[in-house]
């Protein structure tokens, strides 16, 4: 795996539930080119496909708790290993959502080149997941489980920016603004990596 990623970007794209990441990920691809790969779509891939295992994810992800590490992990690993000699750079969002996931990451897959945290306040996500949630006909766009995705966030994630600060990959994105003026500092990062 190693060899075959070698001189591939990876970059980890995490941030709160709502804070932005699924909409600046379509940008950067648009402009960049890079591979997105969201944990998130992938789980829901999974469900809607109808199989045993997607039930028991569906079930977790309407909690708004983490489903187990290697299901994401195993998803992961074969959605880069399909593209591994054709992209540019992957991006991975959503992911990890916490420390364990990272690590499991860096010893199955890679390690990360970026981290763009995309950081908005607890306020601003929930206002824009109830916003979507009118239309996006996702089953954790609700009230009771935005709650519980906020604390999963600030307790199994956060831990994860601090843990890749250490290393001098974290870039932090005020993502309060519009669209257009967080993917300017989003550009700003991902233009400084050549
Ligand atoms: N004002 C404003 N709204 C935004 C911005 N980014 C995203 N939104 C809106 O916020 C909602 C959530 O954005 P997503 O990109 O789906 O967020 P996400 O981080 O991928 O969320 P999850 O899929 O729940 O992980 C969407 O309805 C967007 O239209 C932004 O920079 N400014
Ligand atoms: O690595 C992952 C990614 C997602 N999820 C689950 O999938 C849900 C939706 O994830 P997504 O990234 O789409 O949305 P977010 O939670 O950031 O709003 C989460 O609440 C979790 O239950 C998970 O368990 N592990
Ligand atoms: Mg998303």
């Amino acid at each position: 795996m190693e060899k075959k990623l070698k001189g591939v970007k990876i970059i980890f794209v995490v941030g709160g539930p709502g804070s932005g990441k699924g909409t600046q990920c379509e940008k950067i691809v648009e402009k960049y080119g890079f591979t997105h790969l969201s944990s998130g779509d992938l789980l829901r891939e999974e469900v809607r496909s109808g199989s045993e295992r997607g039930k028991t994810l569906s079930e977790i992800m309407e909690k708004g708790e983490l489903v187990p590490l290697d299901t994401v992990l195993d998803m992961l690993k074969e959605a880069i290993l399909a593209k591994a000699e054709t992209s540019k750079g992957f991006l991975i969002d959503g992911y990890p959502r916490e420390v364990a996931q990272g690590e499991a990451f860096e010893k199955k897959i890679g390690s990360p080149t970026l981290l763009l945290y995309i950081d908005a306040g607890s306020e601003t996500m929930v206002e824009r997941l109830l916003k979507r949630g009118e239309t996006s006909g996702r089953v954790d766009d609700n009230e009771e489980t935005i709650k519980s995705r906020l604390k999963t966030y600030y307790s199994a994630t956060e831990p994860v920016i601090k843990f890749y600060e250490g290393r001098g990959i974290v870039r932090r994105i005020n993502a309060e603004g519009s669209v257009e003026s967080v993917f300017e500092e989003v550009c700003t990062h991902l233009d400084a990596l050549n």
